[in-house]
């Protein structure tokens, strides 16, 4: 095969952030997808609708010119959320989703949840008013080694929130376990999964052996190599609970390469590039158009997109570096590599 055309894809969870750094990026993300889903943690995080507004508004005017590139808002979940603000997230047709993040799981989630039970009543409004509530999935006890902490999560938050509210549509956001994968394709359809790029490609030997690659640090941190091949079958199963989202994560370069390095994959150059290399090693490419360009829109009851793109097969070399916020350089993952499918312009 020398080229695959596809409807065009989707990111169903997307670092953007702000200033200087989202114009840096937005670009990369607005020629390949159609829309993303734009992840809220910023600093301060966006919490209610009316910052949604003003962060799309900010989104819009960093896109090309001529980008028809749609970000789809989502507003941060915190202890204090009013079932009020879920109302005025539905009603003003932007917000297409909550986000939890456990408080210190992950960047800028200093303000996310400390007990779910504080939130009920924002949940409960999700749950009626059928908003889908993206889960990032780690316990943040200091006890639980990070290597267990998405598959202890399961078990202590994942199965009593769905117990307690089964109708609530929930993505389980960027798994990387054969627990979470397992876990999904078993429960019922308001259940569905992001997966990147990096986690199809990538175990902890990437990350680990022959020198420690900060560019490979992410949170949830990449797993032993059975949980990777785990998540590459569900990708690659056809199953619609399965979809694209790169979690593309934006840090500049010396953040990134320090004593104390930030989590974090910037995959947006070569997000459909990536995914088409995974699904090729799985001898599935004919399974790549419904993960990234079908199954995320079925889910959120949106449109597909209309228009289509062409990957080619052709040799390219990702940069070394690329220009980011305040005269920094940003690293992109796989930087200075060479990438077999190449998206036609
Ligand atoms: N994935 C990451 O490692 N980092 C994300 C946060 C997140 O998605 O958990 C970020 O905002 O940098
Ligand atoms: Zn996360
Ligand atoms: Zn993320």
């Amino acid at each position: 095969m020398t080229a695959i055309t596809l409807t065009r894809p989707d990111d169903w969870h997307l670092h953007l952030r702000d200033g200087e750094a989202l114009a840096a990026v937005v670009p990369a993300t607005a020629r390949q997808m159609g829309r993303a889903i734009i992840m809220p943690n910023l600093k301060p995080p966006v919490t209610t609708t009316e910052q949604a507004q003003g962060y799309r508004e900010r989104i819009l005017a960093a896109r090309p010119t001529g980008s028809t590139f749609e970000p789809l808002m989502t507003l941060y979940l915190t202890d204090n959320t009013p079932a009020e603000e879920i109302e005025r997230a539905v009603a003003s047709g932007l917000v297409h989703a909550v986000k939890l993040y456990p408080a210190g799981a992950t960047t800028n989630s200093d303000s996310g949840v400390t007990d779910l039970a504080h939130c009920d009543a924002a949940i409960g409004a999700m749950a009626r008013l059928g908003l889908p509530l993206l889960v990032h999935g780690e316990v943040t006890d200091a006890e639980i080694d990070i290597f267990d902490r998405e598959a202890v999560f399961i078990e202590r938050v994942m199965k009593p929130l769905l117990e307690r509210h089964p109708d609530l549509n929930v993505v389980f956001e960027h798994i990387t376990t054969a627990d979470a994968a397992e876990f999904v394709a078993q429960a019922p359809a308001n259940v569905g999964a992001t997966i990147t790029a990096h986690h199809l490609l990538f175990n902890r030997n990437h990350m680990l052996v022959g020198g420690i690659r900060p560019h490979y640090y992410c949170l949830p941190i990449l797993k032993r190599e059975r949980h990777r091949e785990a998540l590459l079958a569900a990708a690659t199963s056809g199953s619609g609970k399965f979809f694209l989202g790169t979690d593309s994560a934006p840090h500049a370069q010396g953040d990134k390469e320090s004593a104390c390095g930030c989590a974090g994959a910037y995959t947006a150059p070569a997000a459909i590039e990536l995914y088409a290399a995974a699904f090729e090693q799985a001898g599935a490419l004919d399974r790549l158009e419904g993960f990234a360009s079908h199954f995320g829109p079925d889910f959120y009851g949106l449109p597909r997109n209309a228009d289509t793109i062409t990957l080619v097969r052709e040799e390219w070399t990702l940069p070394d570096s690329l220009p980011y916020a305040n005269g920094q350089r940003i690293v992109p993952l796989k930087a200075g590599e060479t990438l077999m499918w190449k998206l036609r312009d």
